[in-house]
């Protein structure tokens, strides 16, 4: 079996060997002439994957390492005959520690604490859903929005699009989607801003296209926003500068890329595939994952102000503001350079764990600290043998 698989899907040749002959390409090279002869094609969400591509090969299988996959035509793989998988939920816990530390560095920029505050939630997926849950667990007071979800459930616990409007927070995880009730394609428009409440705080770990670009930069001018930000962009890789220099804090579409998620990603996939075609599947997670850098955070005896703690326990495992810093340099490129340092931050990106690798060490067990420590994915200990938590 030929396997073509984007070369950025980490340990795709060391995982899918085993199954066929891997063909390691870049996702922008996957042309209707370069994968006319692959059985089965690994993408992430920069091939687009339709008619187009597939027309003319022989394709019989179609796997994206993603959460999302509206880069792929499933009628036109539902007409071919082709199996297809995507990997749900396998970096949604990253996508939501990238939302913890985004409203952590923002609540110590802009002295906003987050306990007693309310969060709109946009999208109540897999994404969604544990982004509202540690949200809950550091105290915010958190609406759920989700219309699917709403009219398959019939849970009250969802509320209609304007209940959250006057919320603190606002942060969207819906898919994309360009037709239908749910249409998501510039569900941020300039309405919506203008909705939300004075000095609302913003962001955007979904779909650059959920969010009209030029609507939002409007919302930032008159100041209706206190602070965005921003993982995805319209256009990517080709983004708005003039965006990213209004937002307090942009990255190069990355929420999702610990480390543990991707390879939970790749995981999904090759199961899938081995599934599809009858194959024996041999990995797991752990043939993958290496021990973590951070293992443990020791916290002082004075813990001093909680919420600096528990910022300053994230930062020491995920660097949101170095992501920033780092994508801000994109403006010192040539404008038609900028696409390929976009591509290139996301390529050579550095490996991220998640928090449930990491065991914070605590002077007390029990109490608040603890519980939202342990509420966002950290494990916690105590300091003394007999303070397990
Ligand atoms: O849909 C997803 O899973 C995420 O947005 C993911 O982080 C996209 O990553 P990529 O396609 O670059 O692998």
């Amino acid at each position: 079996m030929k396997i073509f698989a984007d070369g950025n899907i980490p340990f795709v040749r060391e995982c899918f060997s085993s199954v066929g002959d891997v063909e390691i390409m870049g996702g922008r090279e996957m042309t209707p002439e370069a994968v006319a002869n692959a059985d089965a094609l690994l993408v992430r969400s920069i091939t687009r994957v339709d008619e187009r591509l597939l027309s003319g090969s022989a394709v019989k299988f179609v796997a994206t390492a993603t959460i999302g996959f509206d880069h792929i035509d499933l009628d036109c793989l539902d007409a071919r005959h082709i199996g297809f998988a995507s990997a749900p939920g396998s970096n949604a816990t990253s996508a939501a520690e990238y939302v913890i530390a985004a409203l952590l560095e923002i609540g110590q920029r802009h002295g906003i604490r987050l306990d007693g505050r309310s969060i709109g939630v946009i999208g109540v997926g897999n994404v969604g859903g544990r982004v509202a849950a540690r949200c809950e667990a550091l105290g915010m007071h958190v609406r759920r929005n989700d219309p699917p979800l709403q009219r398959r459930t019939g849970d009250p616990k969802y509320v209609p699009i304007e209940a959250v409007f006057d919320c603190d927070f606002i942060t969207m995880h819906t898919p994309l989607t360009r037709e239908g009730a749910d249409n998501t394609y510039h569900l941020a428009d300039e309405r919506f801003f203008s909705s939300l409440k004075q000095g609302a705080v913003f962001v955007n770990a979904s779909r650059g296209a959920v969010v009209d670009s030029q609507a939002l930069k409007a919302a930032i001018a008159v100041k209706r926003l206190k602070a965005v930000a921003l993982d995805v962009w319209e256009n990517e890789p080709n983004i708005d500068v003039d965006l990213l220099d209004a937002v307090d804090l942009g990255s190069p579409h990355i929420a999702g890329y610990s480390l543990d998620g991707k390879i939970a990603g790749l995981i999904m996939i090759y199961q899938a595939l081995c599934e599809h075609f009858g194959l024996p599947a041999k990995f797991d997670v752990g043939d993958f994952l290496p021990a973590p850098d951070v293992a443990t955070i020791e916290l002082p005896d004075e813990v001093g102000d909680e919420q600096d703690a528990i910022a300053s326990a994230v930062e020491k495992v995920y660097s949101i503001v170095r992501d920033d810093r780092d994508l801000r340099r994109i403006v010192g490129e040539p404008p038609e350079a900028r696409g390929r340092f976009f591509d290139a931050l996301r390529k050579n990106y550095p490996v991220r764990r998640e928090f449930h690798n990491t065991t914070v060490v605590v002077p007390e067990p029990g109490g608040a600290l603890v519980r939202k420590l342990l509420g966002i994915g950290f494990k916690v200990k105590g300091r003394r043998r007999e303070d397990d938590v």
